[in-house]
């Protein structure tokens, strides 16, 4: 039970966009995906829900093909900044037609909801506001029966309250009725919470893939003065450093050296998701001391 993705390539007019990705989805898990801009997180996404074909390899649920199966793509749904609604058409004409389609999609809930974000259904989509169209949206991917939701940049556009809103409804819904979401933000602060597990997808491939609590187990922020810290992490995995002053923090991935001695002036806390995350992502050439 789950949605396997094996040695998927992607490259467009001869450029590699994803190299050799291979993840693992499972039912019933909140996961984050997180990329820089272009890093091809919608191009996965794109590729897993069968909007595009991938270069080569495969991506099954329960071990049945995605590619052009109905049967199959009817258990995913979805939800991007492509606007898929006619402009002229009234959001109830819409849920009528999602309702149609996906026979038990949660009509109840979407009336609910819309009353929440305060959202008129009686308006025309092309009359909606930025934030509005994501709203609606949203709306439509929290009801319908699937049980794998991709949500690619589920907030754009939504103030902070509505933020707010969306994310507490997401975890309600979650909990009366568990199924999958994979959402792909760069509000990393924002889902740092919400997400059980995390894939990074870097310079084409995926660099980090695990649960949140295991990743940020293994992250650290060393600080204090500079000679002393550079003592402490030589031969650790430093991804990043600041400096400020005589004081410098390292951060470092990955285990440390238990039998190593701590010196008085240096302090070792753990990093958050973005922190991590823009330390990981971010490739600045690191001065190692040896
Ligand atoms: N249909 C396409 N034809 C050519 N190039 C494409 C196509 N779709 C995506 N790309 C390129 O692939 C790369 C990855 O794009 P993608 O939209 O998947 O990144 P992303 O991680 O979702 O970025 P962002 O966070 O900025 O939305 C970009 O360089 C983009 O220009």
């Amino acid at each position: 039970m789950s949605i396997q993705i094996q040695a998927v390539n992607q490259s467009f007019h001869g450029q590699t966009i994803l190299d050799n990705i291979n993840l693992t989805i499972e039912p019933q898990k909140i996961y984050g995906l997180l990329g820089r801009n272009g890093a091809g997180k919608s191009t996965l996404l794109n590729i897993i829900s069968n909007r595009i074909f991938a270069t080569s390899g495969t991506v099954t649920l329960d071990e049945d093909s995605l590619v052009d199966n109905d049967h199959t793509l009817g258990r995913l749904y979805l939800m991007s900044e492509v606007n898929l609604y006619n402009e002229r058409t009234k959001l109830t004409k819409l849920l009528d037609v999602t309702t149609r389609f996906y026979g038990d999609f949660d009509r109840d809930y979407a009336t609910q909801l819309a009353a929440k974000f305060e959202l008129d259904l009686n308006a025309r989509f092309g009359k909606l506001s930025t934030g509005y169209r994501t709203i609606f949206k949203l709306i439509v991917a929290l009801c319908v029966p699937a049980d794998y939701i991709f949500l690619d940049e589920p907030v754009l556009g939504l103030d902070a309250n509505h933020r707010e809103l969306f994310y507490q409804e997401l975890i309600e819904t979650y909990s009366e009725r568990p199924r999958t979401f994979v959402i792909s933000t760069h509000l990393i602060e924002e889902i740092a919470n919400l997400i059980e597990h995390v894939f990074v997808l870097d310079q084409h491939q995926i660099t980090v893939n695990g649960s949140v609590p295991d990743i940020l187990d293994r992250s650290y922020a060393i600080t204090g003065p500079d000679a002393d810290v550079r003592q402490y992490t030589t031969g650790l995995n430093i991804i990043g450093q600041d400096q400020l002053g005589g004081i410098t923090a390292h951060y470092v991935y990955g285990a440390l050296e238990d039998d190593r001695p701590i010196p008085d002036t240096v302090k070792i806390e753990h990093l958050d998701l973005q922190k991590l995350f823009v330390n990981l992502t971010n490739h600045q050439e690191v001065a190692h001391v040896n």
